[in-house]
């Protein structure tokens, strides 16, 4: 517990000097903010009733006591025209700026982990809730960061200036401070507990309610009895909260009470009553000390409300800075940015040595040894699950194997520059994602080329792929924008279609090695069988490995590897592999005979 307080201290400190980096007036207006908002209640408590009374008492002037109320009240007007300004101009610019440098730094940290960290969900729920408002979040923490540095400074102050007025009304400032720091430390206390208890139904909620706003569900929703279930689930969800708020509603309501009795109530009321015992009952004070101990009694709870309301939203503060810290201080395993030898741009060979892979501890791939030579075709097949992604997967470090080595040129691929790295690669995998942008930048993905090669090169690419007439007949055919998300006019293509454009993708990169996991299983036969015929002939300059369930497709191949539970089990070229009537025989026969009786079925008129 002592440990979480000092590192929830040393997170303000650290959030203080992000934000210095970012945005150093921010850190200088709100600390002046901070500061004259202490000293405000300082001066009222202080001085000013203090010099009022006493100059009533000493009959002073009705102009001279006139002139120092104006200037007090100049000076007021001042400070409240600073806060306008830092609150209506600073405050929103400098949200502005430390946004933009804020998430630019979380978006380029974001890229730069590798894939596990997503698949990791401690590491995702911290990266999610670092991300989610981190921009305000920050800034409020600095903001209580002097709350706390000032309003510590100015509750010592306040306590020896009513020390030197009544040094027994002191006592009564100890009670807003065990209502603060006291009760409405045991409300949070609750209020954590309650809002822990109730995260796994709240999570539950939130994926609900993503279903049904989200489109990618509406077919099943319309289609099948799944809407039941959800709602049954979303009743249950809203039940869980019910509970857990029922089960400390109680305890919430008591705690609260004490924190207003001792914050307000005891101090007010019990401090009127000692001075007017010590003013009416024992003669000890007169009226303008009762008065001047009334005003700083206000200006005092004030002071030390705003000292305390920091320190429990610095802890606060300091658990979300927590958050966001170790996600922009973890140390990647894979780092994107990771500078090491040039790969260069000629492929002589890549190698898997003894490679052994598991995912967290699942293990996936075995002893794994696959020779790729530079400029042939290599297939990978063999049953659902068998491992044939993930081989792509630690080729493109994605991730790392968990044994043995991969090798590019002799070198394992650890030693090289990973964007350089990276760059060899073009690859078409089976769940790669449409963004909202044309046609062109959906194939391009950013790459920067001269705008009028662009066009050829993106022409070129949809023409292997086979879906160039489809684009060109959109209304504004490569530059067409793909999606509805933000153009009513967007282009909606079918799967098979959105394929094709997926496929363009490694056809428009220009490197050496071009990698396709299933590019055809959302094709009709004839679109596949030319998609297969136009991926040999474009990469034939390019080490090609690809990874089809149609063995048809693959006897072209220089080599085909044939893999089940995460070993290679046969390998060779298509002939070879027959003539050993193996597994892959035995695959490809049951493909042929299936096909075979399709067709039969056809020309009997079965399907007609
Ligand atoms: N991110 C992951 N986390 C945990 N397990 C995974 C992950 N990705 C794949 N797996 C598991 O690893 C095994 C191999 O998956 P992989 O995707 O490599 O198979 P595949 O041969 O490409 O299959 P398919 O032909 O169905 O695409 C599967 O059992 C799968 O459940």
């Amino acid at each position: 517990m002592e440990l979480k307080k000092i590192n929830s201290l040393k997170n303000n400190f650290y959030a203080l000097s992000l934000v210095w980096k970012m945005c150093p007036r921010i850190i200088i207006f709100l600390a002046l903010s901070k500061l004259l908002y202490y000293f405000g209640w300082l001066f009222y408590s202080a001085f000013f009733m203090r010099y009022v009374i006493n100059a009533l008492q000493n009959g002073e002037t009705f102009s001279a006591i006139m002139i120092f109320i104006a200037i007090t009240v100049a000076i007021f007007a001042t400070m409240a025209l600073y806060n306008s300004f830092v609150l209506g101009y600073i405050k929103p610019t400098s949200d502005t700026e430390v946004n933009k440098k804020l998430y630019q730094m979380l978006f380029k940290k974001s890229c730069n982990v590798e894939l596990e960290c997503f698949e990791n969900s401690d590491f995702y729920d911290k990266y999610t809730l670092a991300m989610k408002n981190a921009d305000t979040r920050i800034i409020e923490t600095v903001d209580t960061f002097f709350g706390l540095f000032f309003g510590f400074i100015a509750s010592i102050f306040a306590f020896i200036f009513m020390f030197q007025v009544d040094k027994f009304s002191v006592a009564f400032i100890f009670l807003p401070i065990i209502g603060n720091f006291y009760f409405r430390r045991l409300n949070s206390h609750i209020e954590y507990q309650r809002n822990k208890e109730m995260a796994p139904h709240n999570r539950r909620i939130d994926y609900i309610n993503r279903i049904m706003y989200l489109k990618d569900y509406a077919k099943e929703i319309r289609l099948t009895n799944i809407f039941n279930l959800l709602k049954r689930q979303y009743t249950d969800a809203i039940t869980g909260v019910a509970d857990v708020t029922k089960k400390f509603v109680l305890k919430s309501a008591f705690f609260h009470w004490f924190y207003v009795m001792f914050t307000f109530t005891f101090i007010f009321e019990g401090l009127l009553i000692y001075g007017a015992y010590r003013t009416l009952v024992s003669e000890t004070m007169t009226l303008a000390q009762l008065a001047v101990i009334t005003s700083m009694m206000v200006s005092t709870t004030w002071i030390l409300i705003g000292f305390t309301d920091s320190v429990t939203a610095s802890f606060k503060n300091g658990l979300f800075i927590d958050y966001l810290r170790t996600f922009l201080e973890y140390e990647e395993k894979i780092p994107e940015d990771y500078d090491g030898a040039d790969p260069g741009n000629e492929i002589e060979s890549i190698e898997f040595r003894g490679v052994g892979f598991a995912y967290k501890d699942i293990p996936v791939l075995k002893n794994l040894n696959m020779k790729f030579e530079g400029k042939k075709t290599y297939a990978l097949v063999g049953h659902n699950g068998a491992g044939k992604s993930t081989i792509i997967k630690l080729l493109l470090r994605f991730y790392d194997p968990t044994e043995g080595e991969i090798l590019l040129n002799g070198r394992n691929i650890k030693e090289y520059n990973l964007q350089k790295y990276r760059a060899l690669f073009a690859t078409a995998f089976q769940d790669n994602r449409m963004f909202s942008m044309s046609v062109a930048d959906n194939v391009t993905l950013g790459e920067n080329i001269p705008a009028e090669e662009r066009d050829k090169i993106v022409t070129e690419a949809l023409q292997l792929s086979g879906v160039y007439e489809k684009v060109m007949s959109l209304p504004q055919g490569i530059n067409t924008t793909l999606t509805r998300e933000f153009d009513d006019e967007g282009a909606v293509l079918s799967g098979g279609e959105f394929q094709k454009i997926v496929v363009s993708r490694a056809f428009a990169r220009r490197c050496p090695i071009k990698v396709f996991d299933e590019p055809s299983s959302a094709l009709d036969p004839i679109a596949e069988y030319k998609l297969f015929d136009n991926i040999l002939k474009a990469c034939k300059e390019n080490t090609l490995l690809f990874i089809s369930h149609r063995l048809s497709s693959v006897q072209n191949a220089d080599h085909v590897f044939l893999l089940e539970n995460g070993e290679v089990r046969e390998e060779g070229t298509h002939r070879e592999l027959m003539a050993k009537h193996g597994i892959y025989a035995d695959m490809y026969e049951k493909q042929a005979e299936n096909y075979l009786a399709d067709k039969t079925k056809q020309t009997e008129g079965i399907w007609a």
